[in-house]
């Protein structure tokens, strides 16, 4: 058989469209406070088809903000997939059943909300801030993020100072998982830049009652 036919013979997983692998290549990085990071690069297949998918069907909504004595608008879009809401690919499904499956016996509950946010360029951001609405302000949990699309850095600083800032580039389908304390003893924020930079998707996957 030429190589040729062998390839298109075999159904391998690029034509299976978008998917989680395993999460057995999972790294954590223990960091002060109680807090912890894994990080998976490249865990979601065919994340560029996954971007495109996202990009073109998510309900994305433009904000504004009151900001002191102006509104303003968020410098990112946003969509947002309650508890039981389907969301909009099979492949975010997947994922988030797969979080839920390994990190059930650490976390003691499952996944159940997924916001995203589309940085278009390097004009948008967020600001430096913990996910600190709700339970996390006072109980260590979990914030599962996928990245698809072009990498933009996710940094991290122990909030209210004390140490490095740490910098990880999140991009083509790279978990990567905030726990413990990491929303109260940390803060973390995707910075604007004024290189060119790609846009970017992500989905923070979150247990109930975490915002
Ligand atoms: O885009 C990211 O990776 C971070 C998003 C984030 O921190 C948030 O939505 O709370
Ligand atoms: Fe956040």
């Amino acid at each position: 058989m030429n190589l040729q036919a062998s390839l298109f013979d075999d159904p391998g997983p690029a034509d299976q469209g978008p998917g989680p692998g395993p999460l057995t290549g999972l790294e954590r990085v223990t960091l002060a406070r109680g807090a912890w990071v894994d990080l998976l690069p490249g865990w979601m297949h065919g994340a560029a088809e996954l971007f495109e998918h996202l990009a073109a069907h998510a309900p994305w909504r433009a904000e504004r903000r009151q900001m002191y004595d102006n509104v303003v608008a968020v410098p990112r879009l946003l969509a947002y997939y309650g508890e039981g809401v389907p969301l909009p690919h099979p492949a975010l499904t997947a994922a988030r059943e797969a979080l839920s499956d390994h990190y059930q016996p650490e976390l003691g509950e499952r996944f159940v909300t997924s916001g995203l946010c589309f940085y278009r360029d390097g004009r948008d951001s967020v600001a430096w801030h913990g996910d600190r609405i709700g339970r996390s302000a006072t109980e260590d949990t979990m914030v599962a993020i996928l990245s698809v699309g072009e990498p933009r850095p996710l940094l991290l600083r122990p909030r209210g100072g004390g140490g490095p800032t740490l910098r990880f580039p999140l991009g083509h389908g790279d978990l990567v998982v905030m726990g413990g304390s990491c929303q109260r003893t940390w803060e973390h924020c995707v910075p604007k830049t004024a290189r060119p930079a790609g846009p970017r998707i992500s989905v923070q996957f979150r247990p109930r009652g975490v915002n």
